[in-house]
């Protein structure tokens, strides 16, 4: 069993100054320890993107209108999202799966597009339940499905992304209800939301969260349904299915970890194959770190999602796999055979 002594023990005994690559030995040891294996692989590597809509957005909770999920979707696919310039940049490969936006891009689709719509956006959750039951399983099942089939072709290291204008708002009523965090603490601006729409997403979520609560110990999947979206319980299956299958999974900002706090909650143990590649600037998302006992690699508030943060901080993750595996051992420098 690789634990941190053992890692710390191999870095301290490559050939240089014990410590002396700092941050990135730390990251090295997390790697090694998530993978179980002193020489840990960093490629090949996957993002999937999952996209839906949210019915609250008609309530203000966004600067953005619905419509713009799609256009990004469109943007995604001709490869000029962030997230795809990103994923070209550091050999990722990228797929796109619709869950539920109301206006998904035109056909002709893809190969790397996949569409599996639960519902045209989710029902508006400051009125009632975001999904049914059925709803929320076959979100479940569709993230489920393609991290199966990312770890299929042979990818160490997985990493999930959404698209859905007003998802921080589900975002913030998850890590509410699941890491314990204050309604101040877990309402951000999302992608700007201005003064007036942060009281309406305030009192959203304030709602929302204190409707689902007395729910979550007896009927923790009727309670996540109500906040959810479509795109975030998907993530939180690949999660799911991504940790059992033995995937290491590089988490991005808010929204993906607030999925994360889905699985972890459904599927325990979920989070011992995460490594939070980022803190956002969201400020929610520490506290969902922390009760995910995640420490960030980077703190550059970043804020838009898509995967990004966790693309970023991909060359890391092959520095560190690259410098435990490769690096010469001391003693064989200072005494050759
Ligand atoms: C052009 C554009 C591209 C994005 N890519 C990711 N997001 C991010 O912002 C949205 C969540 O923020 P809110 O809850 O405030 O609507 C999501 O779509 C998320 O993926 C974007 C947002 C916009 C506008
Ligand atoms: O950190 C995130 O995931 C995030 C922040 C703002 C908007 N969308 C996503």
């Amino acid at each position: 069993m690789i634990d941190e002594a053992a890692a710390w023990a191999r870095l301290d005994a490559l050939a240089k100054p014990p410590r002396s690559l700092g941050e990135l030995e730390a990251l090295a040891v997390r790697l090694a320890v998530v993978q179980q294996r002193i020489d840990p692989v960093t490629r090949p590597r996957a993002l999937t993107l999952f996209a839906g809509d949210h019915g609250v957005v008609a309530q203000g909770v966004s600067a953005w209108p619905s419509a713009v999920t799609g256009l990004m979707m469109a943007t995604i696919l001709a490869g000029q999202a962030s997230s795809a310039v990103l994923a070209a940049a550091h050999g990722c490969t990228l797929r796109l799966v619709d869950v539920g936006a109301v206006t998904p891009p035109p056909q002709p689709w893809p190969d790397h597009y996949r569409s599996v719509p639960v519902a045209a956006g989710t029902a508006d959750l400051s009125q009632g339940a975001a999904m049914t039951a059925a709803q929320f399983e076959a979100a479940w099942t569709a993230g489920g499905a393609e991290a199966a089939l990312a770890v299929g072709l042979g990818n160490a290291v997985l990493i999930t992304g959404e698209m859905g204008i007003g998802n921080t708002t589900p975002a913030a009523c998850l890590t509410s209800l699941l890491a314990g965090a204050s309604t101040d603490i877990a309402v951000g601006r999302g992608a700007g939301a201005d003064d007036a729409a942060m009281v309406i997403k305030r009192r959203i979520v304030g709602e929302a969260v204190d409707r689902a609560r007395p729910r979550l110990a007896d009927d923790p999947r009727g309670a996540i349904s109500a906040v959810a979206g479509f795109e975030i319980v998907a993530m939180a299956g690949f999660f799911a299915a991504g940790a059992a299958a033995g995937a290491t999974l590089l988490l991005d900002g808010y929204v993906a970890t607030a999925a994360a706090l889905v699985a972890e909650r459904l599927a325990p143990g979920t989070a011992r194959r995460m490594i939070a590649a980022h803190r956002s600037a969201e400020p929610g998302h520490g506290a969902a770190l922390a009760h995910l006992g995640l420490e960030p690699v980077l703190d550059w508030q970043m804020r838009l999602g898509e995967g990004t943060g966790a693309l970023v901080a991909l060359p890391l993750l092959d520095s560190a796999a690259a410098v435990i595996r490769d690096v010469a051992l001391l003693a064989d420098v200072l005494a050759p055979q």
